[in-house]
């Protein structure tokens, strides 16, 4: 970092990348207000400085979830009471997960997400909790066993997709809506690829998936095709089929892939 007069006569300094000139240039450099102790501390909640905690989210994410093996995110909203049938269901889902040898990754909030970490944990099963600071007190649910709390919404949804092999989501509301579209946008990009999306709740969705089919594809906003990228089931054996069967087939074409590959590498 230096400052110097520019080729106007105005005084410029260069901070890293970054350049700097006239009244622009701060009065003190980053490594005094590094070292004063006494300075004001709101360079604490500026943008650059967040950038470096963004980043931290992720590798602590990244970190603590790299070696999770096969995984489902189950989303579902915040507000059903433990003795709801929408609750139970949500038990009955972790633990059918769990029992096919997939981690259960939830927000690790309650209602829905605890009834699914629940379950998880109740088969014996990895309960992921990646929870969300929010403005109310609210804690990580009992039933998660590996959790971490992210300050960032868009962090943490990186790691309910990096991590899962698909998504199933419960009833729920804006929460549960933003995590099912941001999901539905990263397949029709092929940002990812056969990533099964699993609605849970014929009633609870239909009318959605009408409008979907009716109005969205009617008026030319998605293709006809995009319809497919949803399944809707109120069968907890057909969610568990449904995930494994689109691993299965990610499996014969990373294969495929591979042999292609190598078939190219090798001279005849
Ligand atoms: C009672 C209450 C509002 C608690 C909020 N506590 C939460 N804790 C963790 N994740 C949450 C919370 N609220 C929303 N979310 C996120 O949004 C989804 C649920 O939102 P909603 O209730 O459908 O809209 C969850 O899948 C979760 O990832």
């Amino acid at each position: 970092m230096s400052v110097r007069n520019g080729g106007d006569g105005r005084r410029e300094r260069r901070q890293g990348a970054a350049l700097v000139r006239g009244r622009l240039v701060p009065s003190t450099t980053y490594d005094q207000r590094l070292l004063d102790q006494r300075g004001p501390a709101d360079w604490l909640h500026q943008d650059p400085w967040r950038v470096l905690r963004i980043q931290a989210e992720f590798v602590e994410g990244f970190g603590m979830l790299a070696e999770l093996g096969p995984a489902v995110s189950v989303f579902g909203t915040a507000r059903s009471k433990p003795d709801s049938p929408e609750y139970e269901l949500g038990v009955r889902i972790g633990k059918a997960l769990a029992e096919a040898g997939y981690a259960v990754i939830t927000g690790g909030g309650p209602g829905a997400m605890e009834a699914a970490n629940r379950g998880a944990r109740e088969a014996g099963g990895t309960s992921v909790g990646l929870g969300i600071e929010l403005p109310f007190e609210q804690g990580i649910n009992p039933y998660v066993d590996m959790a971490l709390e992210f300050r960032y919404f868009f962090v943490r949804k990186t790691m309910f997709v990096k991590y899962a092999q698909g998504f199933v989501v419960l009833p729920g509301g804006f929460g549960t809506l933003d995590e099912l579209f941001e999901a539905l946008v990263l397949v029709q990009t092929r940002k990812v690829t056969s990533f099964p999306v699993v609605l849970v709740g014929t009633a609870f969705w239909g009318g959605l998936l009408d409008w979907i089919k009716t109005t969205l594809v009617e008026s030319g906003k998605i293709a006809p095709v995009d319809v497919d990228l949803i399944q809707v089931t109120d069968d907890v054996d057909e969610v568990v089929r449904l995930i494994s069967e689109s691993e299965r087939l990610r499996a014969t074409e990373r294969e495929s892939v591979a042999t292609a590959a190598e078939e190219t590498a090798t001279p005849e």
